[in-house]
């Protein structure tokens, strides 16, 4: 497509040119269009490497440089003679075509900028997503696209739509001067004609208003849908967020970043974009107008003619909008830490609130009650100081920019009023279309000067994301660096050698271990508190990165560990017994008949109940839901990590017994400290602790509990 575009802009080169040799063209045509052939064979790869412009900028010269292709050449054919005198009136400025290859040249330097290349980057994969979606658009109908398609389709409407809006505001401005002239000249004619543009303008400019509501929050939408569903997809794909949480140092809080900070980053890429865009647009657009309009209003200051400066009201608009923005930044200047540091504190208090109610219990249990009180007021009282300063810091700068919005009203006619009243012929239409010239270019040039704060805000989001992007790398890589891990398939047994087992500190756990657990017996691995046992069976499971040596084991999916506090997702008990297969993997009839075979038989009407399952069920209660779990599983080897620990010794029993039964083909390996637990196994293997370091030795089961 873009190499097409180049195409039609090298021929329209050679068109140009001749037309300007020939008289007629204006020389900067084929000067512009030979650059902007050049600009679009660069980003479309030639002469460097394609992988240089990001698909969304390619995308936006490619818009950019149709554009000035269309409206260069109408002004070509203006020149031609051939349009008709009734469309002269719709035809472009001279000018328009000037801004069209000016964003062309802009889109390609951009990329080479490195915050913004980075900022690009990160937006780039949203529009070259080839994912299959539907565009609905309620009663209008639903479209089959791919997300690509969907992203840069709305993208364009949405720049088309802020190129009306400037239009629009042009067409206002030249309106004010029509509709108080006619007012003054008490022409009533034309006031009501006026009065008629005026509703045709604003009618189209709330439906272009409601337009671009609607298609910006729609991309913005299916673009966090997708934003958030990769990141879900990252931190969730091989125990990538397991690994995330063993690494405290890297990221804090994945949530809030995949939450908040995906919804951030879209809102304000976006918003950015598209505020410089159209402020860009209309400042052009008003420069042109007060330029022309300066000419019009002499003004003297003692002897010196000020409109003897070109365009003097642009310079005088430009040296008061830096003026009051310098102020406006050094008052709001410090609310930027204070508004970081009043989210802090807020988000403090409500983690605060959050520890209470999950261990209400406890608090309960200890009396902790007043504890709690203190410490969550001592909280509050830092919302309640901060939030003070902020006000204190928002009072000041509300009194300068309410002061500067004041002072708008008036200062153009200030400006102006000199020259009205000592120009005879000079209408109040163009003193209002000046005024209203006046404020556009203010305004746009404080939005510039503005801008740098939120891209401040903005880097900083930026770079949430990017660390998070970062660690997930980092912790997706962990998975085979400094890990010296290797695994063989050995169907039979769970067998390691010369294996040293390391903290995320680096410190040696287990150093040089070997163990042969087999599959035709019951090990139990035993070890004082702290030695390393758990850790062992996460090594064993496969999610432990931190280790070197040599291990043997079956496939990953014949192995289920189940731990002391079993994991309980939200939702219905069938749900949570299926977890992580679906509720509907089982038959009611199944899972009632296993329940009841843990001893949970009570609960075998409620599988369809939704509640907090967790919070419900007793300590020992949740694990034999656990075992239920397992049962459903077959698991080849199931690997128990103190899974019975909070059951009474007769409960523990029965439930090895049923593990015997129901999964005659299954191998147990438990961890625990109960002698109890003997009975129900054929080796012990233990954990010794010593000077820091362990090491695991063969003991003989009877030993076990007198030792
Ligand atoms: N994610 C971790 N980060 C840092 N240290 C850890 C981590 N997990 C375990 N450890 C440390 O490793 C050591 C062994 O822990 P592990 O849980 O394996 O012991 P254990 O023998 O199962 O203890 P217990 O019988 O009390 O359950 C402990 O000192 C523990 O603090």
């Amino acid at each position: 497509m873009i190499r097409l575009l180049a195409g039609l802009s090298g021929l329209a080169t050679l068109a140009f040119a001749t037309g300007s040799v020939l008289g007629g063209v204006p020389f900067y045509l084929p000067i512009l269009s030979l650059v902007v052939t050049g600009v679009l064979l660069i980003a479309d790869g030639v002469p460097v490497s394609t992988s240089r412009v990001p698909l969304v900028v390619r995308f936006l010269i490619g818009l950019f440089a149709f554009s000035f292709i269309v409206l260069a050449g109408l002004v070509w054919a203006d020149e031609a003679g051939l349009v008709p005198e009734a469309l002269q009136s719709f035809l472009p400025r001279a000018s328009s075509p000037i801004i069209a290859a000016i964003l062309v040249i802009v889109h390609l330097v951009i990329c080479y900028v490195p915050v913004v290349r980075r900022i690009i980057d990160m937006a780039n994969p949203f529009f070259e997503a080839r994912t299959p979606t539907r565009l609905s658009m309620g009663y209008l109908g639903s479209w089959p696209m791919s997300l690509r398609t969907l992203g840069l389709g709305l993208f364009a409407i949405i720049i088309v739509l802020n190129v009306v809006q400037v239009y629009l505001l042009v067409r206002f401005n030249y309106w004010q001067n029509l509709f108080f002239t006619a007012l003054q000249q008490k022409d009533g004619p034309v006031f009501w004609t006026q009065l008629a543009v005026f509703s045709m303008l604003a009618t189209v400019w709330v439906i272009r208003g409601m337009l671009e509501m609607y298609f910006t929050g729609v991309l913005k939408l299916y673009w966090r849908q997708w934003l958030s569903e990769r990141y879900v997809a990252q931190w969730l794909s091989d125990k990538v967020s397991y690994r995330l949480a063993l690494d405290r140092k890297s990221t804090d809080n994945p949530d809030q970043r995949i939450s908040e900070d995906v919804r951030d980053f879209i809102d304000q890429v976006f918003d950015f974009y598209v505020n410089i865009f159209m402020t860009s647009l209309s400042l052009y657009a008003f420069v042109q107008i007060l330029w022309q309009i300066s000419a019009n209003f002499p003004y003297s200051i003692g002897n010196f003619d000020l409109s003897s400066v070109p365009g003097y009201l642009v310079w005088v608009v430009l040296i008061y909008a830096i003026g009051v923005t310098y102020l406006t930044h050094l008052v709001g200047r410090p609310l930027i830490a204070l508004q970081f540091r009043f989210q802090k504190v807020e988000a403090d208090f409500r983690y605060n609130l959050v520890r209470v109610r999950e261990n209400s219990e406890q608090i309960a249990l200890l009396h902790g009650e007043e504890v709690e009180q203190r410490g969550l007021k001592e909280r509050f009282g830092a919302i309640f100081g901060t939030g003070l300063s902020v006000l204190y810091r928002r009072i000041k700068l509300t009194c300068v920019t309410l002061a500067y919005a004041q002072a708008n009203v008036v200062l153009p006619y200030l400006l102006l009023a000199p020259a009205y009243f000592a120009t005879q012929n000079m209408t109040f239409g163009v003193l209002s279309q000046t005024s209203d010239a006046f404020g556009n270019v203010q305004s746009g040039v404080s939005f510039f000067i503005t801008s740098y704060a939120s891209l401040a805000v903005f880097k900083a989001v930026v770079d949430r994301l990017t660390t998070f992007d970062h660690a997930i790398e980092q912790a997706d890589a962990a998975r085979n660096q400094g890990v010296k891990i290797e695994r063989s398939v050995d169907a039979n047994a769970l067998s390691g050698s010369a294996v040293d087992i390391l903290l995320p500190s680096g410190e040696t756990l287990l150093e040089k271990v070997g163990f042969d657990i087999r599959k035709d017996e019951r090990t139990l691995v035993t070890g004082a508190s702290g030695s390393g046992k758990t850790t062992l069976f996460r090594v064993l499971a496969g999610i432990w990165p931190y280790g070197k040596g040599k291990i043997s084991e079956p496939d990953e999916g014949a192995i289920m560990l189940l731990p002391q506090r079993p994991y309980f997702p939200l939702g219905t008990l069938a749900r949570v017994m299926a977890y992580p297969l679906n509720a509907d993997s089982f038959s009611k009839q199944e899972l009632a008949e296993v329940l009841k075979k843990v001893g949970l038989s009570h609960l075998a009407d409620m599988l369809d109940v939704e509640q907090n399952w967790a919070g419900m069920l007793s300590g020992g209660e949740q694990q034999r839901v656990a075992i239920a779990r397992a049962i459903l599983r077959k698991p080849t080897w199931l690997l128990l990590d103190e899974a019975t620990s909070a059951m009474d010794e007769k409960s523990e029993a029965s439930v090895y017994n049923l593990i015997r039964e129901a999964l005659p083909e299954t191998t147990i390996v438990s961890i625990g400290h109960r002698s109890s637990l003997a009975a129900h196994h054929d080796r012990r293997l233990d954990v010794v602790r010593e000077n820091g370091q362990s090491r695991i030795e063969e003991q003989p089961l009877a030993a076990f509990g007198t030792t």
